[in-house]
Parts: structure tokens; C-alpha cells; sequence
């Protein structure tokens, strides 16, 4: 309702008022503060805070809150008015102890105004469960410091909140909904971090939302624990990080590690190499439809590639290497038994198993060190016994008694040098009998690509693989160029021979778009980050890369956690409206495959989707270049959505020689930020759009099968508002 309206707008207006007062003077007492502590590293850290918190001021004051709770606790008298906001305001001036003027949303309590409805409710705290009655549910829309409406939420006036947050324009970056989240979004966001989970949500259900505001929320939570950069996103490619990089900042987080697959392995892998396009093969398999061979051949290297089974040949030829560098004799210095090998092997195989063979050398040399030191004055013995010996041999030896003299010094300065220099010697001794790992990963893993006798193990039944393996490694050896499908062999080769220890100490990690990873790169993250717990978050029916993702999350829950996580699943979507939804679910539901979830719109109505038949491309053209200007006036956002590149190519040529500016976002590293843009379908994934445009919606471009069918539902569901189809000849059979 209208502020004005409302029974208690004076009451709210002066409230409003005093904390806009209090933001004030605490910006106030920021900037005039002198620091006097004189640990300059003491002082730097008060400067950050500071800084951190007089930006959060900035930004609530012309927004301090969005809510308010009534809350009285069981068995007290005290009603509280418990206003929410981003960031918490304390009254300092206050007699009482610590009065809270707002709390931070991630708050304990908070929860009620996103859980709870008017009545008994309850919620978990440090100190326990808290019990109490709940009797007001307000929200308030605060626009520039001006109290615009104020809304006392059941119910139904929730849902009328979260329908007016749904029918703003979007532009170029996704935004925060503290003030609306939903209560199954409210479970996630505030799931214990010891435990991993996987979230299986439907196009639109706010997966990539809810994962930055659950790191804001544990980082929250966590703050004496843990430190921002404990925390990491990784996400589908840069495109994608910049449309999400406004939103922890917003959220009052930063330092957050956000990177991608790709780049992550190269920090892990600290060697130069580089990755051919991952849409390189969704292209190839896009554009060589009819060759159902080569479109074969492609999936199911790439299923090879991605699945457990390559790590445990993998896990064959390391221990290859490692019987390789083992020596097969006993190590024996000046006559001193230090190691036999067979407790070497026993060491690498048993007891050093979990570290990496290069820390497994560095430790056994410690060993054999520490024996050596142990064992000097035997040592010693033994240099002056084979010395003696030496000489008693040479004062018997009456052939050269002119040079003895000669002899016996030269004997012994040998044994001095031998005594002086035992222990340089031992080293080096140590050094040629234990190697370590000379090659660079890539260079292993070329080797191992070529390894008829690990390779046959895992195409047995494809002879035609094989040559494909080969090429695989020549084109390491001569471009030092992998596939997207290889990184984790890299991590893993990584991890086993030398150790991935620039990432160990993340301790949480979330993974947007996971249904594009396979459960060898899970398994290697979990390995690699022993103490981190996850949250996956993804959606089987956008699996366009299913040739190395994953198709079913028990499969990952079960091969990767070993039980231990649990799988959420998230049906309703907020992004489009219920017409663009239901094409979209027609669609979807064509496309065989029992893991896939059909999602259910909320209740928001919009145009008609118009499918519209032209004469030719040329016309399709034509078409959207008269109609731009009129949605250009009506939205924020507008995507023209080709199939491959190719097509958009001539899209562009088109509509930039009829003087459209449109944007033509080609790969993954391309910057999004004009209000038309024209781009691949592969690369819509995890966007959106206020109006989506797909100007090839006929039956030469998707065909009657499961990539197509969810090519097309990922383009169709990238649109909030509007979604246009043109096609030549034939609809699709996918949009019949
Ligand atoms: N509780 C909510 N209140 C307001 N808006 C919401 C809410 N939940 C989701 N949205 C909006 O719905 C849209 C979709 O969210 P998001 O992109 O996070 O979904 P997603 O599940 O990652 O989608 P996809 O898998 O299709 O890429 C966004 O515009 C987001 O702001």
C-alpha cells in the first residue's frame, strides 16, 4: 500500500527519519577518526574495516531497510521491533547494552521474516533454539531515503512483493533480493557449511542468486572463523563472472576468489598451456549433426575423459612413475645400510599414500637424512676401517714401496675429505638414488595419452578411438593445447605427482552451471580441497554440454560424496512469465530423459510467445530491424539468440548494415554491456534477458532431438518479460 496510507506512516516516517540521522553521524565519526594504535598492521586493518563499513553506510542510507519483524520471545515480556536491512546499525547512544536499529538480514533472526508466518515460529541461534511469537510481518519500499509503501505482509502479500520485484526491466547485471527471498531459497541460503550440497533447480529458480547470497551469508555467519577468500565461486566462463560482478559487492562482500574451471586449473598447474574453446566441440557437434560417427566419436571422448573411470588409469599410470623413480637397490652410504628398498616402496605405497610423490620424496629424504645423522660416528668408522685397510694393504704391497709415502698422505686426505665432506656427499648420493619428478604435467599426461597399455583399458570396444588419443598428444607436444574435457587429468596429475597446494586452504566452494563438470572433476575438487564442503548448483534439463557433464546427481552424490551430501531440488521459477514457461515445458518435455524436471512458473502473466513465419532469413531480419525500436522503448535488455555463430554472423552483417547497434557477444571472454545483444545459444546459458528474440525457431535449426531440445529451452527460458520465435518453412517440431 501507498505509505501515505498506512496507519502507522507518521510513526514509520519518524522512525525512518532518526536512522537516517544515526547513518549520518556515524559516517560522520568515520571520517573524522584519527587512528593512534602504533602497529602500522594493526592500523591497516582498522583502515580496511573502516573503509568496508563507511561504504556500507553510503549505500543504506538511502535504503537502510526493507523489513521489520514483531517478535516477542517466549516467556518475556518485551515486544521487539526488529527492523531488517543489508547492514546492521547498533545505537551507541543508547543506555541499554548494544540496541540493534537494524539487523543484517543473514542474521539468526532474520529468518523469521523470510520463514516464518504470523503465530509460534521458532529459530536456530548460537545459543540455541529460540522459541516466541511472531505478530507483525511489514515490509517497506524505501527509495532514496523516502518511505514510498509500506506493505504488512500474509501470505498473498508476499507474492505481491515478489511479483513486482519480477516485473522490473533487467539490464546488463544480475541483482540481489534480500528483500524477497523465498523460504525453500531461504533453506539454502542458510544450509550448514559442514555439509555439501547439491541443488538441482529448473531455469529461472534463482540457483546463481541464491549461491552469492549464501556465501554472503556464511561468510556472515563464519566471520571469526573464516576469511572471505576462503570462499570461492566457480563459474561457467568471464562472460558470466561480469554479469554476476556487481552482486556480492552489493551485498557488502568482497575478496571472494571467483574464477573458472579453466582458470583454476591453470593457478593449480602452475605451467603455461592452453585450452582450445569448449564450445569448439558443442559447435562440432552442433554443425556435424549428420555425421552421426564423428558426433559419436566426439561424446564419447568426452565421456571418457570426464568419467571416474579415467581417474582410476590414471591412478595406474602414476604408480608407473612411481615404480619408475623407486630404485630397486637398497641405499647404502660409506658401508651404512640407510634404507632398504623395500621399505621405500613400502613408505610410497602405504604410508605416504595420501601425498603427492614429490612430498613423498621430500619426506623420505628427511627420513634418510635424519638416519644419516644418526648413523655418523658408524659412518666415520667405517671411512677410517676402509682406510686402514687401505693402508695396511699398501705398506704390504713391496712392488711400490718408492711411491707409499706418496700414497699413504694421498690415503689420507681422501679421508679427511671423506670425513669432512660426508654429509655433502650423503646428499648427493640421496639426490641420484631418489629422483624426483623431473617432466612437466603436460608432458606426463602426453605420455600417457600414447600408452597403448592405459588407453586400450578405456576404449576396448572403440579401435577407432585410438588414433584420436594420439592426435590428442601430438597436439599437446607440438601447441601445448588441451580440451576443456582434460583439466581434471591435469589437476589430478597435478595433485598426485607434485601437489595443488595453491588452493588447499578453501574451506567452502560453489559451483554455478555444475551440470557441465563430470564426476572425475568433482572427485579431484573434493581430493584437492580436503576440508572445503560444496554447493552444486545446477539444472539436468540445461545439461547442453551432457557429452562431459553430468545427467543425474545421485550418480555425483553417490561416486563423488559417498553419500555424504544431500541433493535439493528447486522447482519453482521466477524468471519468466507463466506463457514463456509453459512453450518452454512443451519443449523440454519432447526431449527424452527421466532426470529432467519440468519447472513451474510463478503466477505472472505476459504476451502470448509469437512463433511468426517469414519467407526468408532476410525477412526475419527485416522484421526484427522494424520492431527493435519499439521493444528498445519497452525494455532494458534484449537478446537475439542464433543457434551458432554463423548464424549470427549474418544476423550482424544484416542488422548492423541497417544501422542497428547490437552487440555481438562471440565467445566466452566477450564483455556484455549494450541493451541489444546478439549471441550464441551456447553462450545464453545462466543469462537473461527482458525479451529474447530467436530469429531461426524452424526445423532446419532444431531438430527432434535431446541437444536441440535443450538448446532451444535454454533460449526460450533466458526471457523475462517477451519471447518472439521466427522461422522459414517448418517450425520446429520441438515447438509444435
Ligand atoms: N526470491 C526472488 N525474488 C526476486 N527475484 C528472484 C527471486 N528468485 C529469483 N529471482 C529472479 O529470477 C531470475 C532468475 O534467477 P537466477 O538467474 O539466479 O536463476 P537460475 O536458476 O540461476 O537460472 P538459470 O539456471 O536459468 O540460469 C533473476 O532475475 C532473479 O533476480
Amino acid at each position: 500500500m501507498e505509505a501515505k496510507m498506512h496507519k502507522d506512516y507518521m510513526e514509520e516516517t519518524e522512525r525512518l527519519e532518526y536512522i537516517k540521522q544515526m547513518i549520518e553521524e556515524e559516517i560522520v565519526l568515520l571520517s573524522n577518526k584519527t587512528y593512534t594504535v602504533l602497529n602500522e598492521d594493526v592500523i591497516a586493518e582498522i583502515v580496511y574495516m573502516d573503509n568496508q563499513r563507511m561504504k556500507k553506510l553510503e549505500t543504506s542510507a538511502h535504503n537502510p531497510y526493507f523489513g521489520r519483524i514483531d517478535f516477542r520471545e517466549r516467556n518475556q515480556d518485551k515486544l521487539e521491533n526488529i527492523y531488517i536491512g543489508k547492514a546492521s546499525l547498533m545505537d551507541t547512544d543508547s543506555d541499554e547494552d548494544g540496541v540493534m536499529l537494524i539487523t543484517d538480514w543473514r542474521a539468526p533472526i532474520s529468518t523469521l521474516y523470510y520463514d516464518g508466518n504470523i503465530g509460534s515460529v521458532k529459530y536456530n541461534c548460537p545459543a540455541g533454539n529460540i522459541g516466541g511469537e511472531l505478530s507483525l510481518k511489514r515490509n517497506y519500499k524505501i527509495e532514496n531515503g523516502h518511505l514510498e509503501k509500506i506493505t504488512d505482509i500474509d501470505v498473498s502479500a508476499l507474492d505481491e512483493m515478489l511479483l513486482e520485484a519480477l516485473e522490473d526491466k533487467k539490464d546488463t547485471k544480475l541483482k540481489d533480493i534480500v528483500s524477497t527471498i523465498q523460504s525453500e531459497q531461504n533453506e539454502i541460503i542458510r544450509a550448514d557449511l559442514t555439509k555439501s550440497l547439491i541443488i538441482q533447480g529448473v531455469a529461472g529458480s534463482g540457483k546463481t542468486t541464491i549461491a552469492l547470497h549464501r556465501i554472503a551469508y556464511l561468510i556472515y555467519t563464519y566471520q571469526h572463523r573464516y576469511r572471505p577468500h576462503e570462499f570461492m565461486i566457480i563459474a561457467p566462463n568471464k562472460l558470466f563472472l561480469q554479469y554476476i560482478e556487481d552482486m556480492l559487492p552489493e551485498l557488502g562482500v568482497e575478496d571472494v576468489e571467483q574464477t573458472t574451471m579453466e582458470d583454476l586449473t591453470k593457478n593449480i598447474v602452475a605451467e603455461h598451456f592452453s585450452i582450445s574453446e569448449d564450445d569448439d566441440k558443442l559447435k562440432k557437434i552442433i554443425e556435424n549433426e549428420s555425421d552421426k560417427n564423428l558426433v559419436e566419436s566426439l561424446r564419447a571422448i568426452s565421456r571418457i575423459k570426464t568419467d571416474l573411470k579415467y581417474k582410476v588409469i590414471l591412478e595406474e599410470f602414476v604408480d608407473e612413475i612411481i615404480n619408475e623413480i623407486l630404485p630397486k637397490d637398497d641405499l647404502i652410504f660409506e658401508g651404512v645400510l640407510i634404507i632398504e628398498a623395500s621399505e621405500l616402496s613400502r613408505i610410497f605405497h602405504e604410508n605416504y599414500k595420501r601425498y603427492s610423490v614429490l612430498k613423498s620424496i621430500k619426506l623420505v629424504k628427511k627420513l634418510m637424512t635424519t638416519r644419516f645423522e644418526n648413523s655418523k660416528s658408524d659412518i666415520e668408522d667405517n671411512i677410517y676401517a676402509t682406510i686402514n685397510q687401505r693402508q695396511i694393504n699398501l705398506e704390504k704391497d713391496e712392488k711400490n714401496i718408492s711411491n707409499q709415502n706418496e700414497e699413504i698422505k694421498k690415503i689420507h686426505l681422501e679421508q679427511q675429505s671423506r670425513i669432512k665432506n660426508m654429509k655433502k656427499n650423503f646428499i648427493k648420493l640421496m639426490n641420484t638414488y631418489l629422483k624426483e619428478p623431473k617432466q612437466s604435467i603436460l608432458k606426463y599426461y602426453e605420455k600417457f595419452l600414447i600408452k597403448d597399455k592405459f588407453i586400450n583399458k578405456l576404449i576396448s570396444d572403440k579401435e577407432y578411438l585410438m588414433d584420436y588419443f594420439k592426435e590428442m598428444s601430438k597436439n599437446i607436444r607440438t601447441n601445448k593445447m588441451v580440451e576443456i574435457e582434460d583439466l581434471p587429468a591435469l589437476m589430478y596429475l597435478q595433485h598426485k605427482l607434485i601437489g595443488a597446494k595453491n588452493i588447499s586452504n578453501t574451506k567452502h566452494i560453489v559451483i554455478d552451471e555444475g551440470q557441465d563438470f563430470g564426476t572425475f572433476q568433482y572427485y579431484i575438487l573434493r581430493d584437492i580441497m580436503k576440508e572445503a564442503t560444496f554447493t552444486i548448483l545446477g539444472d539436468i534439463a540445461q545439461g547442453i554440454n551432457y557429452h562431459r557433464g553430468t545427467s543425474d546427481w545421485e550418480d555425483v552424490k553417490q561416486k563423488v560424496f559417498k553419500d555424504q551430501c544431500q541433493i535439493k531440488y528447486l522447482q519453482q521459477s521466477y524468471r519468466t512469465t507463466v506463457e514463456i514457461m509453459n512453450a518452454a515445458n512443451e519443449v523440454i518435455g519432447k526431449v527424452e530423459d527421466e532426470n529432467i524436471i519440468l519447472a513451474h512458473p510463478v503466477l505472472r502473466h505476459g504476451a502470448q510467445v509469437e512463433k511468426i513465419k517469414k519467407d526468408s532469413y532476410g525477412d526475419i531480419v527485416d522484421c526484427i530491424a522494424t520492431e527493435i525500436n519499439k521493444l528498445m522503448d519497452k525494455y532494458n535488455s534484449i537478446a537475439i539468440i542464433g543457434k551458432n555463430n554463423q548464424q549470427c554472423e549474418k544476423i550482424y552483417d544484416q542488422m548492423t548494415s541497417k544501422g542497428i547497434d547490437v552487440q555481438w557477444l562471440k565467445d566466452r571472454e566477450s564483455e556484455y554491456s549494450q541493451q541489444i545483444v546478439l549471441l550464441p545459444s551456447y553462450l545464453a546459458k545462466g543469462l537473461e534477458f527482458d525479451c529474447v528474440i530467436i530469429p531461426g525457431g524452424g526445423e532446419d535449426n532444431y531438430k527432434m532431438n535431446k541437444l536441440d531440445g535443450m538448446l532451444l529451452y535454454v533460449c526460450m527460458t533466458r526471457a523475462l518479460h517477451e519471447l518472439r520465435i521466427y522461422y522459414v518453412n517448418e517450425c520446429s517440431e520441438l515447438l509444435k
